[in-house]
């Protein structure tokens, strides 16, 4: 038996019961707690008597243990009007046989109580002795407790005495009503008798009719109750504590499913608790939480178990892990070989879009009699019967932009030298980024038509960054082309294949397809229009996507010939139109099975996204590389290293990748000369590294590209200073920073040298402000500092001054430095202490 029910037997409250078991040595944890049976038996010896007359009003109706006093007195005190109408009906009858004469028309509007002490009422009346003072009080009945003024006549009733002081103002409630308080003795005595009085006096006593309308009545009153929140009748049954039963609010379940996000409420309804119960528990544990909050799980496993009830914390997919879900992988793979993805990098004017073209020409030209090609960021050939796909999106750039975005779809890099021209910084560049993606490279040597071409000088240049051809005894494929001429692309082709054969490139074209977005744009009157490689699986036409942060239903797709396709396979690119918006490049387009899932993984995407746009980039930084290594998401730092000579670049590289690394392994992945670049930053971006500037300056786009991706870029004077600094974050011991703040950029529009005053330059601020109270000066030239000092003087026309503005001219000269030429970026700054998040 349980706590509530043997509560219930003895008529008690659960929470007078609890203190009265604990005192009996019998630790029970809540309400619903199991007890044996002999304690029940001790309990119910202890207990039973002295509860016996005050238990029935908790539940007298069910258990018919008629409490004379309790039950009636009680009545009038409840708010509860629900439970005034139950015991109205219930005594309506004795009322209305007429057996209380003097009561009789006061009837209709007296309250239950009256009816049970109908039969007293001849007893009472006299003693009371108080008619005139009961008749007026009789309208009070439903709505207030009793006045004060009847209170002196309660220790009359004796047989009721027991139960009057618990309920002095209860007690008094009835008087009024019925005007013979004393009635609750006899009622006390002969509760039993009374009862079957009453239902004799009923039968006769009631016609049919009045009762029906009685009936009906009620029924009115209970409807306009249910309207009345639920919130407010617990609350009221809080002060009445006649709810025990009603805790349970539904039938109990021995297990109940529970997911992170079930809140409190909820949880309660689920183990049939009332809500103020469990917080009430909640904050016996410590925890405050409210009705709508998320319940915590160890607490409500610790609660369930108390009421006997196992819960089962089911984990709730959302967002990605839904998208498996809904996926339709189609059962066993069954991957088959699919065509390669190719992309050409090179040097500016090596001649990467002429081979593109000249390569889709000739082969799309041959395999389609007339067929015209179209731009659309990707197309398909065919060589000998396998197709090779080429994405039309020239440069390392691109290709590094999509990585950052998450997506691996190139699978050969064509880089592209000009025969006449070697390896340029470009292409050193690409061979970085393409390594950095550990995709393999075949060497176009292009150009080889000119008259200057020296394939040979391409092919000992590249052997200095690594690649070693193939004719020398390394392994890279390099294949001497005339992209003008249309010479060596066959070859070029094989190659491809070749080196496809050896990758073993396959993909399931079974199950609903995977891609990327190779390109987006909007287009007048076909709206947005993606070109998505499928990567897996096999898209169609009336398929349901999601991409990026957008969901919808293919409504055609059109290939690179610019035909109307129905399916496109694996490595196919088509242009899918249908989409509710623009993508990104880079962008992952799936394909599932449930619309509905699609929007919902849409939406949660996009919420996520406003939430990082807000939360700002989360890429690795100097400053907290120490804590990243310390929680273990940091294995590996990569470094991009730019300085103004070759000779600085490589000594700080070699002196980076010597440093003892036992927390983290440091890997250079690109050092070159110059300023830091737009595509540095990508590639830093792409690659979580951390760029290390020598001597040089970022380009305004890339400082601004590096503070929108949240890329570290440090810069200093002093490699000294830079192997310091990546030494200290890796040991968490990066002092407070000095950050460099750029105060203005003027740029110098004309140099005069005055015999006195040294060189002035004749400038022009083009952003923010140059001012006397920087910290320092820098000479820029080329993004390369040649010079840092302070100011000298600052004037404009011939006064000095403390500041100039953008979009102001001035004349100014810098500490022992006469060297300005013409073009040169003068940059002021000012320096930051910022402490190292660590
Ligand atoms: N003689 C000769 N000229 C070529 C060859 N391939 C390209 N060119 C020329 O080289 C120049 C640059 O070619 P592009 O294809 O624009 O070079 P690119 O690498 O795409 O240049 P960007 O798009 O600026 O990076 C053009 O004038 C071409 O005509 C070739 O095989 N032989």
């Amino acid at each position: 038996m349980r706590v509530y029910e043997l509560a219930k037997k003895l008529g008690m409250e659960n929470r007078d019961l609890i203190p009265e078991l604990k005192k009996m040595g019998v630790s029970v944890a809540s309400h619903s707690s199991a007890l044996d049976e002999d304690v029940v038996q001790k309990v119910m010896e202890k207990l039973a008597p002295r509860t016996k007359g005050a238990g029935k009003s908790a539940d007298e109706s069910s258990h018919g243990l008629r409490a004379a006093g309790k039950g009636a007195v009680e009545e009038p005190s409840k708010p509860d009007k629900r439970r005034i109408l139950i015991k109205r009906k219930k005594e309506d009858e004795p009322a209305e046989s007429a057996v209380i004469v003097p009561t009789g028309e006061i009837e209709a509007a007296a309250p239950a109580p009256a009816g049970l002490h109908a039969p007293a009422a001849p007893v009472h009346q006299p003693q009371a002795g108080e008619p005139t003072h009961m008749q007026p009080a009789e309208p009070l009945v439903h709505r207030e407790p009793a006045p004060p003024a009847s209170v002196p006549s309660a220790p009359a009733v004796e047989p009721a005495k027991p139960l009057a002081p618990a309920q002095p103002s209860a007690g008094v409630t009835l008087e009024p009503v019925t005007g013979k308080k004393k009635s609750m003795a006899f009622e006390a005595i002969e509760a039993e008798s009374q009862k079957d009085k009453l239902k004799k006096a009923r039968k006769p006593g009631r016609p049919k009719d009045e009762q029906d309308v009685k009936f009906r009545e009620d029924a009115a009153r209970w409807s306009d109750l249910r309207a009345i929140p639920v919130q407010r009748r617990d609350d009221r049954s809080k002060h009445v504590h006649h709810s025990a039963p009603g805790e349970i609010t539904k039938p109990r379940k021995k297990s109940v499913k529970v997911t992170p996000r079930t809140t409190v409420k909820e949880f309660a309804e689920l183990i049939g608790q009332r809500p103020a119960d469990i917080v009430r528990k909640l904050m016996e544990m410590g925890q405050m939480l409210t009705f709508n909050q998320p319940m915590n799980m160890d607490a409500a496993s610790m609660i369930a178990d108390e009421v006997g009830i196992k819960i089962e914390i089911a984990v709730e997919k959302a967002g990605e892990d839904l998208l498996q879900d809904v996926v339709d992988t189609g059962g066993e793979e069954r991957p088959e070989p699919r065509p390669p993805v190719v992309t050409i990098m090179g040097h500016v004017d090596h001649g990467k879009t002429s081979l593109l073209d000249a390569i889709r020409q000739t082969k799309v030209a041959e395999g389609e009699a007339g067929g015209i090609t179209q731009h659309i960021g990707a197309y398909t050939v065919s060589v000998h019967g396998k197709q090779v796909t080429f994405l039309d999106t020239p440069g390392h750039e691109a290709f590094t932009a999509m990585r950052a975005r998450g997506a691996k779809v190139t699978d050969i890099v064509i880089l592209v030298v000009a025969a006449d021209d070697g390896v340029m910084p470009q292409t050193i560049e690409a061979i970085h980024h393409a390594k950095a993606a550990g995709v393999p490279l075949i060497v176009a040597i292009n150009k080889i038509d000119k008259p200057g071409a020296n394939p040979d000088r391409v092919r000992n240049a590249l052997s200095e960054h690594g690649l070693i051809s193939e004719a020398w005894g390394g392994d890279t494929i390099m294949v001497e082309v005339s992209a003008k001429q249309k010479t060596g692309l066959d070859q070029l082709l094989e190659m491809i294949l070749l080196q496809s054969e050896v990758l073993e490139l396959k993909a399931d074209p079974h199950r609903q397809a995977r891609g990327a977005v190779v390109e987006a744009k909007l287009e007048r009157g076909r709206g947005p229009v993606a070109t998505v490689l499928v990567q897996s699986g096999t898209l169609k036409a009336g398929d349901v996507f999601v991409v990026g942060t957008f969901s919808g239903r293919v409504r055609a797709l059109i290939n690179d010939r610019g035909q109307k396709i129905q399916q496109a396979g694996p490595s196919i690119p088509v242009e899918v139109i249908g989409l509710p918006g623009v993508p990104s490049a880079g962008d992952v387009f799936q394909v599932v099975s449930d619309e509905r899932v699609a929007r919902e993984i849409a939406e949660e995407r996009a919420r996520k996204q406003r939430a990082a746009e807000l939360a700002g980039p989360a890429k690795v930084s100097l400053d907290d590389l120490f804590a990243k290594i310390q929680e273990g998401s940091v294995k590996e730092l990569a470094l991009v290293i730019k300085a103004d000579v070759q000779g600085s670049s490589e000594a700080l590289a070699g002196a980076v990748e010597k440093l003892p690394t036992e927390s983290v392994k440091l890997r250079v992945i690109h050092n070159g000369v110059g300023g830091i670049t737009e595509s540095d930053v990508l590639l830093a971006a792409a690659s979580r590294a951390i760029i290390i500037g020598f001597n040089i300056r970022p380009e305004p786009k890339a400082a601004a590209l590096a503070e929108q991706q949240g890329v570290d870029i440090r810069l200093y004077t002093i490699i000294y200073d830079a192997i310091a600094d990546i030494k200290a974050a890796m040991e968490g011991l990066l002092e407070p920073t000095l950050k460099e703040r750029t105060l203005g950029r003027a740029e110098v529009r004309q140099v005069f040298t005055i015999p006195k005053a040294g060189t002035v330059a004749g400038s022009y601020v083009l952003e923010g402000t140059i001012t006397r109270a920087s910290a320092g000066v820098r000479v820029i030239r080329d993004n390369v500092v040649v010079y840092q000092g302070k100011l000298a003087s600052l004037r404009r026309f011939k006064d000095d001054v403390r500041e100039v503005q953008q979009g102001y001219e001035c004349g100014l000269s810098i500490e022992n430095f006469n060297d300005v030429k013409v073009g040169d970026v003068i940059e002021a700054y000012t320096v930051d202490k910022i402490a190292a998040k660590l």
